[in-house]
Order: C-alpha cells, then sequence, then structure tokens
C-alpha cells in the first residue's frame, strides 16, 4: 500500500506477509461494519489498530481470526494453531471454575487433539511467567482481579508460542505497573521474532514498541502509517516539524465520530511519506 504510483522495487518477501486482508467487507444484523478494509501486516511488525469507539476495530480482529465471516474481500493469515488471540473485555473466570493453570493449558488443546502435549506444565508455567503470574498458577480464575484474568487470557495466547498475536484492548482497565510489565514482556517476545496487531484506545506504554498505526473510521483504513507520538510531535526521530494539515487532520482524528484518543498528537497522522490516507 504505497500513496505514489512509482514501482515498489523493494517488495518485501511474499513470506515476510504475516496478514494480507484485501477488501475485508463484514455485515452483522443489517450494518455494514466493515468497509472494504486492506491491511498488511508483516513479519516483526506491532502495528496498533486505532479508532474511535464503534469504528470496527473489533470486528476486523474477529474476522482476522475467524470469529466472524468476511462478507466478501479475501484474509490470509497463519493457521489457527501458529495464533494467539485475547479477546476485548472476556472474563478468564467462566461458568466453571478453573485455575490459571487450566485456563493457560486450554491454549495448548487443537480440534482433534483433546490431550495435553507432553510437558504441558513447564509450557504453563513458562506462559505465566511471561505475565508475572506464575506465582497465581493453583489459584481460582474467579479469584483474580479483573486485570489478572486479562494477563491469564494472555499467557493463554501465549504458551502455543504464536507467530502472530492479536490483541483487542489487552490493558484495558490493567493499572500502570501491570501496563508496564506488559509491555517489557512484548519487548521481549517481539525481539524474538513475535508479530502483533493491537487494537488500543492509546498507546501507552506499548508506544515505544508499535511501528505501525492503522486507524479505522466508520469501518474503512483512514490512516496507515506512522504511529502518533505521545508528545504531539511526529514520529519520526528526524522529523524537524508538524504540518499543519487541520482538514485532514480532523478526518483522521475520527472528526464527528469523536476520536480522542491522540489529540494532542493528530498531526501525527497527516503528511508522512507512505501513509495513505483514503476520504
Ligand atoms: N452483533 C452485532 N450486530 C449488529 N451490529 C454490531 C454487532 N456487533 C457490533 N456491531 C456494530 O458494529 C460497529 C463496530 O463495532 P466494533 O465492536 O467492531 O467497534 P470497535 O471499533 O471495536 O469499538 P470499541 O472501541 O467501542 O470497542 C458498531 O457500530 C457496533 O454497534
Amino acid at each position: 500500500m504505497t500513496a505514489t504510483a512509482a514501482p515498489d522495487t523493494a517488495a518485501p518477501d511474499v513470506d515476510d506477509v504475516v496478514i494480507d486482508a484485501r477488501d475485508v467487507h463484514v455485515r452483522l444484523g443489517t450494518s455494514h461494519v466493515l468497509r472494504g478494509v486492506d491491511l498488511t501486516v508483516r513479519r516483526g511488525e506491532v502495528v496498533a489498530l486505532l479508532g474511535a469507539n464503534g469504528s470496527g476495530k473489533s470486528t476486523l480482529v474477529r474476522a482476522l481470526v475467524g470469529a466472524l465471516p468476511a462478507a466478501s474481500g479475501t484474509v490470509r493469515v497463519p493457521p489457527p494453531a501458529r495464533m494467539g488471540y485475547v479477546p476485548q473485555r472476556v472474563s478468564a473466570a467462566g461458568g466453571i471454575p478453573s485455575t490459571a493453570q487450566e485456563v493457560v493449558a486450554s491454549g495448548l488443546l487443537r480440534p482433534g487433539r483433546l490431550r495435553l502435549p507432553r510437558g504441558w506444565r513447564d509450557q504453563v508455567h513458562d506462559a505465566l511467567e511471561l505475565v508475572g503470574l506464575a506465582d497465581r498458577c493453583h489459584d481460582a480464575t474467579n479469584h483474580l482481579s479483573g486485570g489478572q484474568q486479562q494477563r491469564v487470557l494472555i499467557a493463554r495466547a501465549l504458551v502455543r508460542e504464536p507467530e502472530l498475536l492479536v490483541l483487542d484492548e489487552p490493558v484495558a482497565g490493567v493499572d500502570q505497573p501491570s501496563q508496564q510489565q506488559f509491555a517489557a514482556t512484548m519487548t521481549r517476545l517481539v525481539a524474538q521474532g513475535l508479530t502483533v496487531l493491537v487494537v488500543l484506545h492509546e498507546l501507552g506504554e506499548l508506544a515505544p514498541l508499535v511501528t505501525r498505526a492503522v486507524v479505522l473510521r466508520h469501518g474503512r483504513v483512514v490512516h496507515d502509517g506512522a504511529p502518533p507520538s505521545a508528545r504531539g510531535g511526529h514520529a519520526a526521530h528526524d522529523h524537524e516539524h508538524v504540518h499543519p494539515h487541520a482538514a485532514t487532520t480532523a478526518a483522521v482524528a475520527g472528526g464527528e465520530s469523536g476520536f480522542t484518543g491522540f489529540e494532542d498528537s493528530t498531526a501525527a497522522f497527516t503528511d508522512h511519506p507512505g501513509t495513505e490516507v483514503r476520504p
């Protein structure tokens, strides 16, 4: 996806593409929620999916992981066994009392293979350690806080050592120290080659890790490029000034739809080489 007609001589190897979604449309009930979304995520990228409430972020990630059917378009992602998915605001404590260890172990089950693999306890311990909950492994999940339950679900997604991790607002309602710990864990995993697509309302502690931001508005991509800077300046280190394109900024920032995640840094969504902004 480029803004110019110049031939893309530096096209990456197709094997580097982890998510390739083209012209994805999703309808829910009578709503046409996604209206032709294109998204490419390459190996090692950490892509933040941003946008106002109701812009279609969760719908897009659910369509990508196969939890929702697309009405049309194509989606290419790794096989389910190579993907970890943490949905939005789901409790790790289901109807049946279960321990953190049991919930995380369920991430190792596969259709057609309902037995845990040899060495599962070590794998589960390692995954819980990544989210700082190894010492709570035998605790019932309904005795954990909401933020801790969220971390159990992240461990369940990580236990299968995915090549792609898809997270829907993983730090919503999570306290600052836990957010920092989560960001440190992500930093280690990304250094090991993990690719991440993460729905966020603000970059927060993940800001240093995010390589690209994709902004949705009314089910369409309105920005695909540099992430916003928390300081209101441009994300690129060699960029010396911010370009005042008020109209585009308002549109990209959500306009009347009220995208307010980065009011003081919306200029960072404009005028960046490689950025495509569609009306
Ligand atoms: N089951 C459904 N039937 C009809 N419309 C739905 C359904 N689920 C979601 N929608 C609508 O689809 C639109 C996109 O919802 P989605 O949850 O993808 O937005 P979002 O960007 O993730 O929002 P938020 O930031 O609030 O989580 C919303 O207008 C929502 O009302």
